[in-house]
Formats: C-alpha cells, structure tokens, sequence
C-alpha cells in the first residue's frame, strides 16, 4: 500500500503521437486511412511533424495506388477572361476550404476536448498546401499571356488538388475525432469505474484500519491482562507457599488440638450429665414457680378485694369523722413579733386538751366585771373554749398537719370530692399552711420541711398512683388554678396575668351537675413536675396587694382544683373525683383593718363572700330547700364540692398575737358553726 493510498487515482495521460493515444490501443479500423496521393506539399509539410514522422513517412512507399482525385474541368477561354475567372476560383477554394477548415475546427472544438496539436496540424497543412507560385518558376515576359495562363492554370490546379484533398483529410480527422470521441467515453467510463473501485477500496482499506486499530486496543487490553494475570500467578504462588507452610503448622496443631478435643469430650459428657440433671431441677422450679404465679394471683385478686375493702373502710372512717371537719391551727410568732413579745409564749392562746382537739382563748388585757369572775383576790381572765377536730398548736410542723388531711387526698384518688379551705384573718398563716413560707421554691424546694398542704397532696397522689398502677389503675390528672378577686375570676396559669380582656364565667356542662369555668387555662398534667411548675407560676401572678394588716396580703380567694380521672384496666372500675385547694383571702373586721377607697371594697367583698360561704354550709346542713350557691363566685364554683357528694376540711388559721384577739374570736367562732354542719353522706362518684 502506498503513502496515498486514500488520494484519488490520477489518470495516466495518454501517449499517442498526435492526439495522446497510444497507437497500440487505437483499433486498427479507426487508424486513419492511407492517401492515394497527396500533394508533395502536403507531404513534405506532414513529415516534418514529429508525431508521423516515424510512421507514415517510411509507409508512404508501401501504400496502395489510389484512384486519381476528379478535378474540376478545366477553365474555357478568353484568356484575360479566364485568368481573372480562375483567379477568383482559386480564391473561392481556398476561401472555401479556409472556411471549411474552421468549421472543422469550431466543431472539433466543441465535440471533443482534442488536443491544440490536431488542429494546428490541419490548419498548418493548409496553410502549406498553398505553395509559392512563382518561387521556383521563371518570370515570363508581359507579352507571354498564354504562358502566364497557363502558370495561373497549373496554379489553380494544384490549389483546386490541395483543396480537394485537404477537405477529404478533414472528413478523415473528423472521423478519427468521432473514434476519439468514443474511445474517450469509454476511457472516461473506465476512469469513473477505476475511481469507484479505487473508492471502495479506500472503504475496505478504511474498515481494514478501524479493524487493525481495534485488534491493536484488544491486543494492548489483552497484554495489560496477561501482565495482571502473570502477577496473580506470582501473588498466588506466593501465598500457595505461605499456605504451605501454614498447612504444615496447621497439621502440627492438629494433632494437639485432636487430643485436646478428646480431653473435651469427656469434659461434654461430664457436663451433659450434669445439665440433665439441671434440667430436671429447672422443670421442678417451673412447676414451683406455676404453683407461686398461682398464688400471685389469687394474692392480686385479693389485693384487688382489700383495696376495695379498703375503700369502703376509708370512707366510713372519713363519714364517721364527719363529712366537713375544722382544724384549728395557731401559727407561731414571727422573729419580728418576738421583739414585741419578750418569750416565746403566748399567753391568751392555751391548749389543755393533750388529744389535741381543744383551744383556749383568754382575754388578758382590759379585762372587765362582767368577763371575769374573782377568785380570791385573783382576778380571772375570761375563757372561750372551742373543740374542733384537730388543733395545731404552733409547734405544730407541716408535716404533721398533712398527716391529718393525706386521707382526704387518698378520698379524692377513690373518687370523692374533696375541697380543704384555709380560713382566718390576714397573715394568720392560711398561704403558709396551703403552699408554704413564700420565699419557698416551688420547683426546687421540694424535700422542705416548711412544703405546704398542695405541693405535699400533689406529691402523695402521684406516689399512690405509682401503688395504685400495680393493681391495674390508671389516672388522667388535669388541673387549674384560678383566682376570685373583687368577685371576678381571674386565671393564674396564663402568661400575662395582667390582660383582663379575657372573662371567665362558671357555667354547666350540659344538663348536668358538672361546672367549668370558660376561657381558663386547664392542664394535663402527667408529672409532679409540671404540677410544681404551675404552682410556681400560680404563685407569681397571684394578686398581692399590701395593706395595713398584712404588707404582702393576698386579697383574693385562690383556687386550686387537681381532677382525677381512674380507670382499672383488670377490674374495669372507674372513679372521678376532685381535690380543690382553696385559699381564702383574709378575713377582716372592717374597723380593724383601717381599710378605705379601693381597699374597703376589698374587704367588703371578701367579708361578703366568707359571710355567703358559712350560709351555704349552713343551708346545706339544715337540709335547706335552697342553697345560696350562686350568691358569691366562691360558693358557686365549690358547689360540687360542698354537697352531699363531698368531704370538707376547713383549716381556720389564727394569728397568736394578742392585738388580733377580736379578729382571732370571730374567726374561731365561725369555724365552730361551721364544725357543728353535718352535710351529709358522700358518696363516690363513678364516671
Ligand atoms: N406555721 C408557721 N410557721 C412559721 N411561720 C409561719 C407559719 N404560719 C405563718 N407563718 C408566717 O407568717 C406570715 C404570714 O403568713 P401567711 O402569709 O401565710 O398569712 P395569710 O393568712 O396567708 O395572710 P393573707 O391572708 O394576707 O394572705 C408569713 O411570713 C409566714 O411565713
């Protein structure tokens, strides 16, 4: 394959004499035919050119006689006449065969693309076959007219000979320009096939190189391979030698383990025995702790049967003490009051019941004829003595104070309402015994001794519903915290307390007895936790306002309300009850509290609404056909919780400064008609 192989073939020029065509591809029938005669001018003119040199002047001798070429008849006379006419006819012959020779030429031209050299030829033979006249003839004298015609006639002759026989050697060039013609087409088909081939070929030879270049790429991949695989080899032949020689530790090792595992075998059986053994020691357990999960069962159902047993028994208990019971409770003096008081005593407050159940108040100072009697000359002072459930003298701590109402709370987790007040003058301890001291923390302080009332209840119900989950309850807990103050409601447990676009009023649910109160904040609460966080927040929004009896007295009725939803999953008993935790806003005499302006309106209406609290017991334990209820916002909201339906714990708190001896009587005697109520039965409320 040559260097350009994708070029197309350049056709070879054709090498013939005259026209480029070799003389041996020329057919012999188109070789242009042999003259009989031609002028020796033409002769001569056409040895002298190159390309017939060779060839048609050595054949000249050899070609056959040709008939004799027809002139014209010769010209008649007269002379003058005759040579101007054969002058003219010379003229018109070779005018004729000039124009004859161009039309030849003009359509050879336009035939076929023949070579400059075949025109050329004819049109120097005619130029040549008009020889000089007069060059190698004698010039006659003017008188020799007939010589002189007879050289004009010999000229025309010759003219008229050469005119003849260059018309037919143009018929001949046109006939071999035909040939040419022809064989051109066919060299020109031959070229157009020979450049088809060459093209598919250049095509074959184009796919051969594609196909070479990618034998070449497979070749190289295969190479890479063959390199990759010989490493292979070497790498596995390598580890085959490591193996080898792992093989042979291996065996070694072998044999020590072979007789270690004979070792073990024995140990196997040794230890299959045993665990048979075990194995019949572990069904015997089974069967025994069958027999135990029997037991169980029937000491749950049991449990189940006690604590409802227990139930009962607790309520007849709580009956028995009376559905609404008083503790009196007498705070200590305050470091600051102890300044005005030199000992720790007080002396008009006694306690000379050793149950604890009875308090003394004495009127030592001022002390009148008709309040005191004379013994001796002793005077005495006079007495009040009031019983109630249980008093608290002031070293009295929280937690024994709770120890009396913890069964209360356990009431509200069988399904009673329960509703604790704490009643009594301002800063006689009510806060302090319902929440604690009030620089206490809520959330923090939870181990505190000084933890009041609501904290320890909400710690007590959240530790017997971890009890009361063993034997199949489960407890839904939402609570609120709300305030009464001036008798509008307001709620403790939003974020802005001090947005009072928001009204609450109480309403019914439905048709029945249950009341909620609308707008208020009521939470679900599922830890202690959160519990002592809204007491927390409570706590902050209450309203505190100073007075002149109290510098940080709350003027409002705080209410605390936890309720509690139980459901046995094993038993399917349900309970609803409620614990509301109510701390009153202090009571007042009027004159005594120097209140006035915004603060007497205050008072009046805390008075007012304490005043309506001890009629509503009152009504409620003379079966009277009408409960003032509605009469004050307190009253009406614990309407559930001071029926027949419910148990009532009123704490009266008592300050043990002598000064507050009036305020301390009236509180004592109110708790005492209060005390005197028996309302009725409670019964348990199932959902
Ligand atoms: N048992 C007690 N032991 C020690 N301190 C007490 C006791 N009871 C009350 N206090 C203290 O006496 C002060 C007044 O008590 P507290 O604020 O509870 O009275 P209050 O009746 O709630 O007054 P108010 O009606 O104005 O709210 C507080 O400083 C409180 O810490």
């Amino acid at each position: 394959m040559s260097e350009h192989s994708n070029d197309k073939p350049v056709p070879k020029p054709l090498a013939t004499p005259n026209i480029g065509i070799p003389s041996t591809r020329i057919p012999s029938k188109i070789k242009p035919p042999k003259m009989n005669s031609l002028h020796p001018a033409v002769v001569h003119i056409q040895s002298k050119e190159p390309g017939n040199q060779d060839e048609n002047a050595p054949s000249q001798a050899k070609r056959p006689k040709m008939d004799p070429p027809r002139y014209p008849p010769p010209l008649s006379k007269p002379a003058g006449t005759g040579l101007k006419r054969a002058h003219s006819a010379l003229s018109l012959n070779v005018s004729t065969c000039s124009s004859t020779i161009s039309v030849a030429r003009g359509r050879s031209e336009k035939k076929a693309p023949l070579g400059p050299s075949v025109v050329n030829r004819v049109t120097t033979n005619v130029k040549a076959s008009v020889p000089p006249a007069k060059s190698k003839k004698t010039k006659r004298p003017a008188w020799d007219l007939k010589g002189r015609i007879q050289d004009i006639e010999e000229q025309f002759l010759v003219s008229r000979k050469t005119n003849d026989e260059l018309i037919s050697q143009l018929k001949l060039n046109e006939e071999r320009i035909a040939l040419l013609e022809g064989l051109n087409s066919e060299l020109s088909q031959d070229v157009q096939c020979k450049e088809s081939k060459t093209q598919e070929a250049n095509e074959v030879l184009e796919q051969l190189q594609k196909s070479l270049r990618e034998k070449e790429e497979k070749l190289t991949t295969v190479r890479t391979r063959k390199e990759s695989l010989e490493n292979q080899v070497n790498t596995l032949q390598q580890e085959c030698t490591g193996l080898q020689s792992t093989i042979g530790q291996l065996t070694s090792a072998q044999a020590g383990l072979q007789a270690h595992l004979e070792a073990t075998k024995v140990i196997l059986q040794q230890a299959q025995a045993e665990n048979e053994a075990q194995k019949k020691m572990i069904q015997e357990l089974q069967a025994k702790l069958y027999d135990k999960e029997n037991k169980i069962c029937v000491l749950e159902t049991r449990t189940r049967q006690d604590e409802q047993t227990r139930r009962k028994l607790h309520n007849i208990i709580q009956e028995l003490k009376g559905n609404i019971r008083v503790f009196c409770r007498v705070r200590p003096l305050l470091p600051n009051e102890l300044d005005e008081i030199p000992e720790e005593h007080i002396p008009h407050i006694a306690f000379p019941d050793p149950d604890n159940r009875e308090v003394q108040l004495m009127r030592l100072s001022d002390i009148s004829l008709n309040e005191s009697s004379v013994v001796g000359k002793t005077k005495t002072p006079v007495k009040y003595d009031f019983t109630f459930d249980r008093v608290f003298c002031p070293l009295s701590n929280q937690s024994e104070v709770f120890d009396e109402i913890s069964q209360l709370v356990q009431s509200s987790l069988d399904g009673y309402n329960v509703c604790i007040f704490a009643y009594g003058q301002t800063g006689s301890g009510k806060t302090y015994t319902m929440e604690g001291p009030e620089e206490l923390d809520l959330t923090l302080d939870l181990d505190s001794p000084c933890l009041g009332m609501i904290p320890r209840a909400v710690q007590q119900i959240f530790s017997t519903e971890q009890e009361l989950q063993k034997k199949g309850w489960q407890y839904k807990m939402d609570s609120y915290f709300l305030e009464i103050y001036n008798e509008v409601i307001h709620d403790l447990l939003v974020d802005s307390p001090s947005d009072n676009s928001v009204k609450h009023e109480i309403k019914m649910v439905g048709k029945g007895s249950e009341l909620y109160v609308t707008n208020l904040t009521t939470v679900i609460v599922k830890t202690e936790k959160r519990i002592h966080q809204l007491l927390k927040k409570a706590r902050k929004n209450r309203a505190v306002a100073a007075t002149k009896c109290n510098q940080h007295s709350s003027r409002s009725h705080s209410v605390f309300r936890i309720k509690l939803s139980g459901n046995n999953s094993i038993t399917g008993e349900t309970c609803e009850g409620t614990l509301n935790l109510v701390d009153l806003a202090g009571s007042e005499r009027l004159k005594d509290s120097g209140s006035e302006g915004q603060r007497l309106e205050e008072t009046k209406n805390i008075n007012r609404s304490l005043a309506n609290l001890g009629n509503v017991i009152m009504a409620l334990s003379q079966k009277a056909d009408h409960i003032p209820y509605r009469n004050s916002k307190l009253t009406h909201l614990l309407m559930n919780s001071l029926g027949g339906n419910s148990k009532v714990l009123m704490f009266v708190n008592v300050s043990p400064k002598e000064e507050h001896f009036n305020e301390t009587l009236n509180s004592l005697r109110f708790a005492t008609k209060v005390n005197q109520c028996q309302i009725g039965t409670a019964h348990k409320k199932v959902k």
